[in-house]
């Protein structure tokens, strides 16, 4: 039997949308520190959140081309499983990042075509994880709107992967089928009105991934 992909629900601020996350089997959830979002917490909910969501889910802190001295504080406060590094961040910074934090190193790729995928191989070696995202809009993340899954058909994955961008309920099982990612991120896809998460609709992505 095929194992089902792993889930992030992204962009979660209150404990009621959390606890539907892990309830329906979510294996990671996203906090969006990013003030310009629709999806930004504090650090202070962040690092409540965090705590709540205890040990068996993957907490991802979300940060845009933080300074060094946010990333340091966000990374003290919240104390995550993951940083999603999602602006224009350098190889060298997460390098750097990784040998300081005992956490895994995400980089999200706008992935506008076939191009972008040789460009992002400067992250191998050092990225736990890409997350191939819509390239980016008004925001970096959280757009709504999906990338060409064709690009990834018979692409040949040097990193452990994922994909985000568009996904819903309804058309999360066309993607799996069509990239075979072991990784599915949802963030507007899950909501009723930007930054407002639905937990009827968090719980059919679930449903829908295969958890
Ligand atoms: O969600 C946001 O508002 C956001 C803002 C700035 C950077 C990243 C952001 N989200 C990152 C994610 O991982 C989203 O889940 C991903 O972009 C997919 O979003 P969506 O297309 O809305 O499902």
């Amino acid at each position: 039997m095929n194992m089902p992909p792993l889930v992030k629900i992204c962009g979660l601020k209150t404990p009621e949308t959390l606890d539907a996350a892990i309830r329906g089997g979510a294996t990671h959830i996203g906090l969006v520190h990013y003030e310009p979002s629709p999806r930004h917490v504090d650090l202070k909910t962040a690092a409540e959140l965090r705590k709540r969501a205890g040990p068996h889910i993957k907490v991802a802190l979300l940060l845009v081309n933080a300074s060094q001295q946010l990333t340091g504080d966000a990374l003290g406060m919240v104390r995550p499983d993951i940083i999603q590094f999602h602006g224009s961040e350098t190889p060298e910074w997460l390098a750097v990042v990784k040998r300081l934090a005992p956490a895994e190193i995400w980089k999200a790729v706008g992935l506008k075509d076939a191009e972008t995928l040789v460009r992002m191989q400067k992250y191998n070696g050092i990225a736990d994880r890409i997350l191939f995202d819509a390239p980016a809009a008004a925001l970096p993340g959280g757009t709504g709107t999906r990338f060409d899954w064709s690009l990834l058909k018979n692409h040949r994955h040097s990193m452990d992967w994922g994909i985000a961008g568009g996904l819903t309920p309804e058309n999360v099982g066309e993607a799996l089928a069509a990239t075979g990612a072991p990784l599915v991120d949802v963030s507007s896809g899950v909501e009723s009105a930007p930054g407002v998460k639905d937990v009827d609709k968090i719980a059919a992505f679930l449903k829908a991934a295969g958890r």
